[in-house]
């Protein structure tokens, strides 16, 4: 059967490497061995392999030329790759299944939804208003960091969507986005029972909810100042979007700076509890800014401004965590990258992982060392840093992610002191998580 399956895929120039199991490829490899099975692989055939993962053939990338190659050439056919289960339950308006003119449009949508001004002006003052309110009562108790960042993560950006109706909807959507989330990643098997098909249902609920606040917001003729707000006010607004489409985005802003952000967040506790040094020097920060304010001022853009050390565990828990391993493309014709044929319709996993570990960019890149960061012109512009992806989908919500980290870190450190219960699990691969949660034990600062 092994055999069968590399003669199946033995092409003339495709990059070296094996293919597997027929159907199930290399897939338990990979999600056993995790980095290493990359590594090993790598060591064997070289920065860029072919292999055969989570159903597809698939070329995997470790090459950092060749990946910004492919992130900066969307237009030469490198569309993005998700897995079909993903855009079933994200919705076909979703940015990640929208290529070419349709893409630029529907980015340009997003984009003037997170503009510098309106971070400014509208959507930093909800996190703030979030923030004090989600980490207010956490006092002499036990917590689950891990949940209270996923719930920070949604609730707030469901907060800059829907303002003042979102306390009215949270209760209901939560567990919904919570299915819708889990759906993503499953196989595309509609069988009752079946994560797919719970995803599937959880996106239903989710569109109708969004689809009556759509309505009731029309009814009332009240104008409202947040994302949703802006999203219908279409006549005055350079991009006009269908119902369908603006709730495909609001599906898409959610879920993007979902696991992202509260993961992030979880880890930087998590190194923080475990570099106290990094701590002092953060704290020593965030009560330099409240200290220049009233207990009620918000945190506003120059205090954000002045979280330059803050901005660098930002970048540090992201780095040595590895929040993101890659980015998955596609090819949407047969072409050549760096000497091999690639045919169409293969995956190609832009896998980045390694790079952030990579001791000729980063200096003891295993050290959690967040003063690297601080020459900001160095390293954050530096060629090889895809913590937030590159090229044409370069993350959009980079400073609205960095900025909701920061305004949790502060009230966090600000307000509490931590000490970890012990004992809890941490997965690194495929994705950064607590199977059990990571419960710390909180008392006042
Ligand atoms: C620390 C937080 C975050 C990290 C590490 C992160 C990372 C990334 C990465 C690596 C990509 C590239 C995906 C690709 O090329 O296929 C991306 C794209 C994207 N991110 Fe983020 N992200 C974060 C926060 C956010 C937030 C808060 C939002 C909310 C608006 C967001 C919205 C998006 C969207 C819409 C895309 C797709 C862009 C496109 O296809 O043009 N992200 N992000």
């Amino acid at each position: 059967l092994l055999r069968w399956n590399e003669v199946r895929y033995r092409k003339k120039g495709l990059p070296p490497g094996t293919m597997g199991w027929p159907v199930f490829g290399e897939t338990t490899e990979f999600l056993k061995q995790g980095p290493n099975f990359m590594k090993n692989q790598r060591a064997r055939y070289g920065s860029v392999f072919k292999s055969h993962i989570l159903g597809c053939p698939t070329i995997v990338s470790m090459d950092p030329d060749l990946n910004r190659y492919i992130l900066m050439n969307e237009a030469k056919g490198l569309v993005p790759g998700y897995p079909q289960s993903m855009l079933d339950i994200l919705g076909k308006c979703n940015i990640a299944a929208v290529h070419g003119s349709t893409h630029k449009y529907m980015r340009g949508a997003l984009l003037s939804l997170i503009s510098p001004t309106m971070i400014r002006e509208q959507l930093l003052p909800t996190i703030d208003e979030f923030m004090r309110i989600h980490l207010s009562d956490w006092d002499n108790k036990i917590i689950d960091i891990q949940l209270k960042t996923k719930e920070m993560a949604l609730l707030s950006s469901l907060k800059q969507i829907a303002g003042s109706d979102s306390s009215t909807i949270s209760q209901a959507f939560m567990p919904e986005f919570f299915k819708l989330v889990l759906g993503t990643l499953s196989l595309p098997i509609d069988v009752p029972g079946t994560n797919y098909s719970r995803g599937i249902q959880a996106r239903k609920n989710i569109v109708s909810m969004l689809r009556q606040l759509i309505e009731e917001r029309r009814a009332s003729k009240e104008t409202h100042q947040d994302m949703l707000g802006c999203l219908m006010k279409s006549e005055e607004s350079r991009y006009k979007l269908t119902d369908e489409e603006i709730i495909d985005q609001i599906i898409t802003i959610l879920y993007s700076g979902y696991e992202t952000v509260s993961t992030t967040s979880m880890m930087a506790v998590k190194y923080l509890h475990d570099h106290p040094r990094v701590l002092q020097e953060l704290r020593k920060e965030h009560l330099a800014i409240k200290e220049k304010k009233r207990p009620e001022d918000p945190i506003n853009l120059t205090d954000l401004k002045s979280m330059c050390f803050t901005r660098a565990v930002i970048f540090e828990t992201s780095r040595l965590a590895t929040i993101v391993n890659g980015v998955l493309r596609k090819t949407t014709e047969e072409m050549e990258l760096n000497g091999f044929v690639i045919p169409k319709g293969w995956r190609i996993y832009v896998y980045t992982r390694e790079i952030n570990y990579d001791p000729f960019l980063y200096l003891e890149p295993l050290s959690f060392n967040p003063w690297r960061w601080l020459d900001k012109s160095r390293l954050e512009s530096q060629n090889y840093l895809f913590i937030f992806g590159g090229g044409t989908r370069q993350c959009p919500g980079k400073e609205l992610g960095i900025a909701e980290i920061s305004t949790f870190l502060h009230y966090f450190v600000t307000r509490y002191r931590w000490e970890e219960v012990g004992g809890d699990a941490l997965m690194k691969f495929p994705r950064v998580e607590a199977p059990n949660g990571l419960h710390i034990r909180v008392s006042s600062y």
